[in-house]
């Protein structure tokens, strides 16, 4: 199996309280092409800033992340964006991760755009992602405040595919929205892990979605990774007492 990302002995830590606090300890995994690998822990254990740091959005204090065997944090400019290209990400909050005057089309377009599609063509394929995600093509004229979370959440998934990337990196995204809602969305992205051979990494508390979507699973607990493997088999037969109680609670 190919290996896409590699992440190795990563770190981070941030000052709290005039102290230095681990956010990540020591963290080892690696995302194989085609897997859905979950990243699952209570709130706290570091998820969010291993998921910025996979985007570069955060540098880590020690450690690597090696995107087909180079170092995302010392990428060139160019590199840079080629990484872009093949790496997405979607975040919980997606009315807050679109610019709230701009229309939701041309936002979609953006990275299109960004990587020199002309306009005329990035609006043709907008119509193509708009009914990829199930929405009614009108969305393109509306503003994020005009339509639903799930809708917006559709709009983020849409932006975020309309690049082609092989990874998707999708923080929370269920988590703003209603239990009918987060269903729809999880139903879409089997849908499209199989129509664009996406690799995913989700991130989540809910281990109920968690099992209809990701094969792997690793399971954190105050910035470390305590346990992992297969999903059905971590799930059927935990070791680790918090993976345990998580699945109790989940329960
Ligand atoms: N910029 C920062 N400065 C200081 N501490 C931070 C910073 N960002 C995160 N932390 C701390 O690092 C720890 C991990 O935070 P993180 O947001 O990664 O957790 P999480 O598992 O994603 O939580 P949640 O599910 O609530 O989003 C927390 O204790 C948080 O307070």
């Amino acid at each position: 199996m190919q290996e896409i990302l590699k992440v190795i002995n990563l770190t981070k830590n941030y000052l709290k309280n005039d102290h230095d606090f681990k956010a990540l300890d020591d963290i080892n995994f690696t995302l194989q092409k085609g897997d859905s690998l979950a990243i699952v822990g209570e709130s706290g254990c570091g998820k969010s800033t291993l998921a910025n740091i996979l985007i570069r959005l955060e540098t880590p204090t020690i450690g690597e992340v090696l995107f087909k065997d180079k170092n995302i944090h010392q990428y060139s400019k160019q590199e840079l964006k080629q990484f872009y290209r093949q790496v997405q990400m979607v975040f919980q909050l997606p009315q807050e991760s679109f610019n709230p005057r701009q229309r939701l089309g041309d936002s979609i377009i953006e990275p299109l755009i960004n990587i020199g599609t002309n306009k005329a063509q990035a609006k043709q394929i907008l119509d193509d992602l708009l009914t990829k995600v199930a929405l009614p093509l009108e969305i393109k004229y509306k503003y994020p405040h005009q339509i639903s979370g799930g809708q917006c959440q559709r709009c983020a998934i849409a932006r975020a595919i309309s690049i082609k990337p092989q990874v998707l990196i999708c923080d929370e995204i269920t988590s703003a929205l209603d239990t009918i809602t987060q269903i729809e969305i999880l139903n879409l992205l089997l849908k499209l892990r199989q129509e664009l051979d996406l690799s995913i990494i989700f991130i989540s508390h809910d281990l109920a979605l968690v099992q209809k979507l990701c094969n792997k699973i690793l399971i954190m607990y105050q910035g470390k990774i305590i346990e992992r493997g297969l999903t059905s088999e971590i799930l059927k037969n935990p070791q680790e007492e918090y993976t345990k109680e998580l699945i109790n609670i989940c329960s």
